[in-house]
């Protein structure tokens, strides 16, 4: 109860910066009601006027009745003051006690000619004289209460003036009556008191709301000021309810043109007419609008200054009380620099910089688009094409020159591929072709044929002329691929078949491929096994002194006695070694076993030893056959390296300086297989070689083919003048050992005088030779 009273009592406290604004507004409130309390107070003035007719208290009356109107007519004039003439007038507190005054001599006016009505009338009229003037005590209360001091001045005078004037007339004849108005009025200037709290309650409510919309209304002009986004807002027909400065700057339009437009159409008057690409995006926007749910990150390019933006666009609908859809508030976003920026970035990651053409990754991207789209189970064929040699490109004539013949197959295939057809450089120089149309295999192999025919013409590049030759391998989806893993393994099979049937060849992938390439994987695990389980093992074959009929040395020849498999030759498994690498520990390997069974022999005689392109490639060669030297104690001399040209070639400079410093410390070198690669004169001029060893193809030829026979002496004639010594290999036959002790080669190795054998058997044969 106490708090209660204190509730009513004690007013909420108005920040002292509101404090007039209050009072203007409580004024207003008030102010706007006083013609209809106006009204009454001239209809009480005539019902005075009226009683002054019928003949008594005329005087008193008709003074009542102008007082009335003289009050109501000053309380209009504030009212027209104030709310008429001037709404922004200051309302002075003198203004609000004008007021006060007024509305109290009002209510002790109408207390006067109430309790003079009261005297005059009969019972049944008092009734409603009483009825009557309880109506207008609340109405003035519930009008008023916006202003205690208005209200409660009403109220009171009212009140007391009735009181004042029931016992001033009638005694205590009308006591209960009394304590009813006694009662009333307390009552009514309470409900003003709870009514003006919450009147200031809203005051505040409102003045919070109102400093929080500027507040927002700030940030947001800050926010559209400085970013390049705008807010919109629209109604249900996609109407905008206000035009931003911004989204006015980014249309450069202004306000009148955009308001009378939908959004919608506005963005769509900013399409450029002609492209379809642009209408898609515009119909994803517009669908998402019809959506009525909220979107976020819609991009849709518009050209403003016929230059092109990309604006984003998020909005969520609204909807009324009723939950009826009633507009889209939304924000758009010129994101162009953000968007370019990452369209560059696509591009960048999508594209090989040498070639500009589509790379690795963009490569992929396509090809696994077009399984998980591929509904329709469309075929489509894979091209893997791989250039020959380009290895020995790079190295013999610098990388720009490598660059430019990649620049200038990329160019070739542009313009040979079909339109249609997508074109990916996979890295180095294997490029591929995704083709998805004209898929009989027929006209892929006409294609491929072109391919190779335009790659084929010759090409210069400064003083170099070049021909580009390319192995290709293709895969179908029809060979039963269904994802992008399947079909490049398929091509790549096939790739690697038309390698390994000479280059310059096309191949069609095929199941067996498939098992071919699983066969290899198993030979790689179990060259790998063989290592640690001692299953490799040397054979070795003479080479003898053509002159003197004596041997010379053994070249050592790697066999593999497989658990399963049985004996498998080096041709089976060698080049599987190389391209794994597991050549260098098997190379390793033999070098030490060739050393340590050397050690056996007699002295004078020299173990030669195969060495591989990639074995000098990927070790410290050197290192190696010293440490083994090392370990085995073979004398340096003893050893003879075999090399093939394409070694030399691969490795250049680094074959120059490793075969100086085998040189160096004593170990002999031959040139394996001379004449079936490149046969350059050059690497003759340049390695400081020991021997060359005349390819076995030659030696075979030697008796039915002049041709042959005058190879074999050129080289020798050649070699006797570069002061190199020579060896035949393959002689078969008593004749062919003749002939070339006839032309001056020096040694001969061949099945004339034994096949590769065993340690052991190799030991006897030493010993029976020589016997
Ligand atoms: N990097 C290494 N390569 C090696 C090693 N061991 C062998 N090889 C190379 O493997 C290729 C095949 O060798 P292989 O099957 O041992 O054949 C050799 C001889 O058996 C064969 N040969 C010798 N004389 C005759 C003959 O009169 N007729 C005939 N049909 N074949 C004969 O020639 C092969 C030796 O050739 P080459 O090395 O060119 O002297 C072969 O290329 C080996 O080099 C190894 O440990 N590492």
């Amino acid at each position: 109860m106490g708090l209660y009273f204190s509730f009513l009592v004690k007013p909420p406290s108005i920040p002292s910066e509101h404090v007039d604004a209050y009072r203007a507004q409580q004024f207003r409130a008030i102010a706007a009601q006083l013609p209809l309390a106006c009204f009454s107070t001239y209809l009480m003035a005539f019902i005075g006027f009226f009683f002054a007719w019928k003949g008594s208290h005329s005087l008193l009356l008709i003074s009542f009745g102008l007082a009335l109107i003289l009050v109501a007519t000053s309380e209009l004039l504030l009212w027209w003051q104030y709310l008429i003439q001037d709404k922004t007038k200051k309302v002075t507190k003198t203004v609000v006690r004008v007021l006060a005054i007024e509305l109290g001599l009002t209510g002790l006016l109408y207390a006067f000619i109430t309790i003079y009505l009261f005297s005059i009338f009969s019972d049944h009229e008092r009734i409603m004289l009483i009825s009557g003037i309880a109506g207008f005590i609340s109405c003035g209360g519930w009008i008023f209460a916006s202003m205690p001091l208005v209200g409660l001045t009403w109220t009171i005078s009212l009140c007391a003036g009735l009181i004042i004037g029931l016992v001033f007339l009638f005694g205590d004849t009308y006591i209960l009556l009394e304590a009813m108005i006694a009662f009333y009025c307390l009552l009514l200037c309470g409900v003003t008191l709870v009514s003006y709290h919450k009147f200031l309650d809203n005051l505040m409510t409102q003045s919070e709301i109102e400093k929080q919309r500027q507040l927002v209304e700030l940030l947001l002009n800050d926010f559209e000021e400085k970013a390049s986004d705008w807010l919109w807002e629209t109604d249900k027909y996609g109407c905008l309810r206000y035009v931003s400065l911004r989204l006015m700057e980014a249309t450069g339009s202004d306000t009148e043109t955009l308001i009378i437009r939908s959004y919608p159409n506005i963005i769509k008057g900013l399409l450029s007419a002609s492209d379809d690409k642009d209408s898609k995006y515009l119909d994803t926007f517009m669908t998402s609008l019809g959506s009525k749910k909220d979107f976020n990150g819609i991009i849709v390019p518009v050209k403003v200054d016929d230059t092109t933006r990309w604006w984003s666009f998020s909005a969520k609908p609204l909807f009324d009380n009723d939950k009826q859809f009633n507009g889209w508030r939304g924000v758009t976003s010129d994101i162009t620099d953000a968007y370019l920026h990452e369209k560059q970035m696509i591009r960048q990651a999508n594209s090989d910089t040498l070639t500009g053409i589509g790379n690795r990754h963009f490569f992929n991207e396509k090809l696994t688009s077009f399984f998980n789209e591929n509904t329709t189970n469309q075929p489509c064929a894979l091209l893997l094409l791989d250039l020959d040699n380009f290895k020995m490109v790079n190295d013999s004539f610098g990388h720009a020159t490598g660059d430019a013949l990649l620049i200038e197959v990329t160019n070739r295939l542009k313009d040979t591929i079909p339109q249609n057809a997508t074109l990916a450089r996979l890295g180095g120089d294997e490029f591929a072709i995704i083709l998805s149309s004209d898929l009989e295999q027929s006209a892929v192999t006409a294609l491929c044929d072109k391919l190779q025919q335009t790659l084929t013409q010759p090409w210069r590049h400064g003083e170099n002329h070049l021909e580009i030759h390319a192995s290709i391998g293709i895969a179908f989806t029809q060979d039963n691929i269904h994802n992008t893993e399947k079909l490049l393994r398929a091509s790549d099979l096939a790739l690697y078949a038309a390698k390994d049937s000479g280059r310059d060849t096309i191949r069609f992938f095929t199941p067996d491929m498939e098992i071919l390439a699983n066969n290899k994987r198993q030979i790689l695990n179990d060259i790998r096994q063989a290592l640690t389980n001692n299953e490799f093992s040397l054979h070795y074959q003479p080479q003898i002194d053509l002159a003197t009929n004596t041997i010379k040395g053994f070249e050592a020849l790697v066999r593999w006695q497989h658990p399963k498999r049985g004996f498998i030759l080096p041709s089976e498994f060698i080049s599987l070694a190389e391209e794994s690498g597991l050549i260098v520990p098997l190379g390793n390997w033999v070098l030490k076993q060739a050393c340590l069974d050397a050690q056996k022999w007699p002295s004078h005689i020299y173990v030669a030893v195969n060495a591989s392109a990639v074995q000098v490639e990927r070790s410290d060669f050197l290192a190696e056959v010293k440490k083994i030297m090392t370990q085995t104690q073979l004398p340096y001399h003893r050893l003879e390296i075999e090399l093939t040209e394409s070694t030399l070639m691969a490795n250049d400079n680094a074959a120059l300086s490793l075969l100086n410093e085998l040189k160096a410390i004593g170990v002999q070198i031959a040139l394996d297989d001379f004449g079936t690669g490149f046969s350059s004169l050059s690497y003759l001029r340049t390695f400081p070689l020991d021997k060359i060893k005349i390819d076995r193809s030659f030696i075979s030829l030697l008796e039915s083919d002049d041709k042959a026979y005058a190879i074999i002496r050129t080289i020798t004639q050649l070699a006797q003048t570069l002061h190199l010594s020579t060896t035949a290999e393959g002689i078969e036959s008593e004749t062919q050992c003749s002939i070339l002790a006839g032309l001056s080669v020096n040694y001969g190795q061949g099945y004339l005088y034994a096949k590769p054998m065993s340690a052991e058997e190799t030991l006897i044969f030493i010993n029976n030779y020589q016997a």
